[in-house]
């Protein structure tokens, strides 16, 4: 991968972008380059140029000083570019073959050029229209396990997690989920945005005292536990899938982490989905929960007992304790993520186009019953098996 830093950053356009790919060479000399501005997420511009002429073609990334969907009167590092693109190496490295390739980077103007993946599909776009996706759960399981497990003290040695550590500092991104996942959807903040009539629901969360002391606990780990590197954002939207293959995009809120927060953010959106959807056609997601936690904590498993460096890994229990901490976050996590993409900031295409309205009320409504009960009750969940039950029981009004 070439790295560069030498001219002075400014936004791309659809032609200037394709004038860099041209510079820099990323194309034949006599290509013919025809580029779009394809971003449809919150924070970035996303071009994908191409060749007219040979068909070949790049997706040309670049952050913005501002987060995109509300502009410049929120100020955003532009440093997330230099951590996305050293994020997806660093999980290539890890997890071979899941991730897009990374061939060109530039951290002044903040850009990564990566692989073209229009081929396949935003997992959560497949997955609201029903598609068979057989491997998305195992890719994913074992993507998690292979980034967290190699990415933590388990697997490195203190002074290189410490420097990896320093590598991902990454406040810009973490008080974005700070705020919008563990603080603003738990109080009358400015920043939610619902329908009215879920307000009584939003009410009744805001003053329930019990939620609030879990929420508060969840977002200490957040703050706090530097386990291992975290993708950060692992939603739906953040997966490339078809049938055979899943490649995971946009790790730009990369840092050191509580292992739980990614299986728990991808748990969380595999529920909101489950949510939109009639109950006969529910199984399959909670199948794929399933088969996403054994993935994980087999692959998990296997990794500690090659690969530990810890002493006390061979300790009757400790992998046992650490699995089961693990799940234990996770569901807290995924109660957060579905609080906060019911009446938080940033939405999802899962809930938001469900019709007619009468119905996507009632089963927001039912969202932000099952978030509280999954935050509150994590500690009765020791294995995936038990979240169909609990999710049905969690949405009966
Ligand atoms: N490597 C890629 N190949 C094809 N399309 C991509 C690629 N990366 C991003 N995109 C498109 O751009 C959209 C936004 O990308 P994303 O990385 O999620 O941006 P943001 O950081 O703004 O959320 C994706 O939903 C997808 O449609
Ligand atoms: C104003 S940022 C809101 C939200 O957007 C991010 O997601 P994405 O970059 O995939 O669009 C992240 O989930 C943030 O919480």
């Amino acid at each position: 991968m070439a790295l560069a830093s030498s001219s002075l950053y400014e936004p791309l356009n659809e032609s200037s972008a394709a004038a860099l790919a041209a510079r820099l060479g990323l194309f034949e000399t006599n290509s013919v380059l025809q580029c779009e501005e394809i971003g449809d997420g919150n924070l970035n511009l996303v071009f994908r140029i191409t060749d007219s002429k040979s068909g070949h073609s790049l997706i040309l990334k670049q952050a913005l000083p501002y987060a995109k969907v509300i502009g410049e009167s929120w100020p955003l590092t532009l440093d997330r570019a230099r951590i996305e693109s050293s994020a997806l190496v660093k999980q290539a490295e890890l997890a071979p073959g899941l991730v897009p390739e990374v061939c060109y980077s530039d951290q002044t103007l903040a850009v990564t050029v990566m692989e073209d993946l229009s081929h396949l599909q935003i997992a959560r776009k497949a997955l609201i229209e029903k598609k068979n996706l057989p491997h998305l759960a195992g890719q994913i399981g074992s993507f998690m396990a292979r980034t967290l497990f190699y990415t933590s003290d388990f697997a490195l040695k203190p002074h290189a997690k410490k420097q990896l550590v320093l590598q991902y500092m990454n406040p810009d991104l973490c008080k974005i989920t700070e705020d919008l996942v563990f603080t603003d959807p738990f109080f009358d903040h400015d920043s939610n945005d619902f329908e009215p009539e879920l307000r009584p629901a939003a009410e009744a969360l805001w003053a329930d005292s019990e939620v609030k002391l879990h929420a508060a606990k969840l977002k200490k780990k957040f703050l706090t536990e530097a386990d291992a590197l975290l993708h950060g954002d692992l939603h739906t939207g953040s997966i490339f899938v078809s049938e055979e293959e899943t490649k995971v995009i946009d790790p730009e809120f990369a840092f050191f982490g509580p292992i739980g927060f990614d299986p728990g953010q991808f748990i969380g959106n595999l529920l909101l989905n489950a949510l939109s959807r009639e109950e006969e056609d529910q199984d399959v997601i909670f199948e794929a929960i399933e088969k996403t936690w054994y993935t994980f904590s087999a692959t998990f498993a296997a990794s500690w007992k090659q690969d530990s460096r810890e002493r006390f890994s061979e300790v009757d229990g400790y992998l046992d304790h650490t699995l089961g901490q693990i799940f234990e976050d996770a569901i807290g996590f995924a109660g957060c993520e579905v609080i906060r993409r019911t009446i938080g900031l940033a939405h999802v295409e899962d809930l938001d186009g469900i019709e007619p309205y009468e119905k996507r009320i009632q089963v927001k409504t039912s969202a932000l019953e099952l978030g509280r009960k999954l935050i509150k009750q994590r500690h009765n969940l020791t294995e995936p098996g038990q979240l169909k039950r609990f999710f049905r029981h969690a949405i009966l009004r």
